[in-house]
C-alpha cells in the first residue's frame, strides 16, 4: 500500500527575533493549505540581507524553540544553521528532498519576499520543485495574476489578519527602552530581557 506524501510547510527566516507575525503567518498557512506540520527554520546567513543578524545564532535558535513549543504541529529545524554558509533556499530544498523523499514541501513567505522572488537564487528550479505559500504583509502588496504565468500554479495565496510587526521594529523598540509585550510570545519576551538582547547594536 502506498503511503500518502506528507505536506510540510517551511517558515524560513532570520528570526532576529521571532515574533507574532511569523507565528500567525505559519498558522494561517497550516490551516489554509492543510499542512501536516510547519517547520521554523532559522537561516545561517540570510541570502539577501546586507546587514547580518544582531543576535547570535544560538539566541535566535532558542527563541524559535520557545515560540514553537506550545504547538504540536510546529517544529524548529536546525537544518540551515547546521549547513552553515549562505542559506540559499534551493540548496536547502535539494537537501530536504534527498533526505525526505515522501514529502511535498511548501515554502511560506510574507509579501515582501513574494515581491523579491525573481531575485532568488535558482528561482526557476525552485518553482518547479516546491510550492510557495504567500501571505500579504503590511507595507507590501501582491497578486497572483501579476506573477509570471508559469509561477501562478506554484504560489498559493493565503489570507491572514494583517499584523504590522517586524523584527526591525522590535529591535528598535528594545534600543529605545520600549516594551515588546504582545509583539512576541511571553517566553520570548522573557528570554530577550534575560539575555539583554537588542539593547545595544549586536550580541
Ligand atoms: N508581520 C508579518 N506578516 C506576514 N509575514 C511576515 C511578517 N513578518 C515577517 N514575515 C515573513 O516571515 C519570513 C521571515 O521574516 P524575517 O525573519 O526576515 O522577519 P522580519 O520581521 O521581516 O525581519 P526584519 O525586520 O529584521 O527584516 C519572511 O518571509 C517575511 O516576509
Ligand atoms: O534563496 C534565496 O535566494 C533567498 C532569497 C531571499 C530569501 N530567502 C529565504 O526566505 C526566507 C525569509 O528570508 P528573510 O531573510 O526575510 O528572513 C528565508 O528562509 C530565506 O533563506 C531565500
Amino acid at each position: 500500500m502506498q503511503v500518502a506524501a506528507k505536506r510540510i510547510g517551511i517558515m524560513g527566516g532570520t528570526f532576529d527575533p521571532i515574533h507574532l507575525g511569523h507565528l500567525l503567518a505559519a498558522e494561517a498557512a497550516y490551516e489554509a493549505a492543510e499542512l501536516d506540520e510547519v517547520w521554523f527554520m532559522p537561516t545561517h546567513v540570510p541570502p539577501h540581507k546586507t546587514k547580518q543578524p544582531e543576535a547570535g545564532q544560538e539566541y535566535r535558535w532558542q527563541m524559535v524553540e520557545l515560540a514553537v513549543a506550545p504547538v504540536d504541529y510546529f517544529h524548529a529545524s536546525k537544518w540551515e544553521l547546521e549547513q552553515g554558509g549562505i542559506s540559499y533556499t534551493w540548496d536547502t530544498v535539494q537537501g530536504l528532498q534527498a533526505q525526505y523523499p515522501n514529502v511535498n514541501w511548501y515554502w511560506i513567505i510574507g509579501g515582501d519576499m513574494v515581491a523579491y522572488l525573481p531575485q532568488w537564487h535558482a528561482i526557476e528550479e525552485l518553482m518547479s520543485a516546491i510550492h510557495f505559500i504567500g501571505l500579504q504583509r503590511p507595507g507590501s502588496s501582491w497578486t497572483v495574476e501579476a506573477l509570471p504565468p508559469a509561477w501562478q500554479q506554484r504560489i498559493i495565496e493565503v489570507a491572514m489578519p494583517q499584523l504590522d510587526i517586524s523584527s526591525t521594529n522590535i529591535r528598535k523598540r528594545r534600543k529605545d527602552g520600549r516594551s515588546i509585550r504582545f509583539l512576541v510570545p511571553d517566553t520570548v519576551e522573557q528570554y530577550v530581557k534575560r539575555w539583554e538582547l537588542y539593547e545595544t547594536d549586536s550580541r
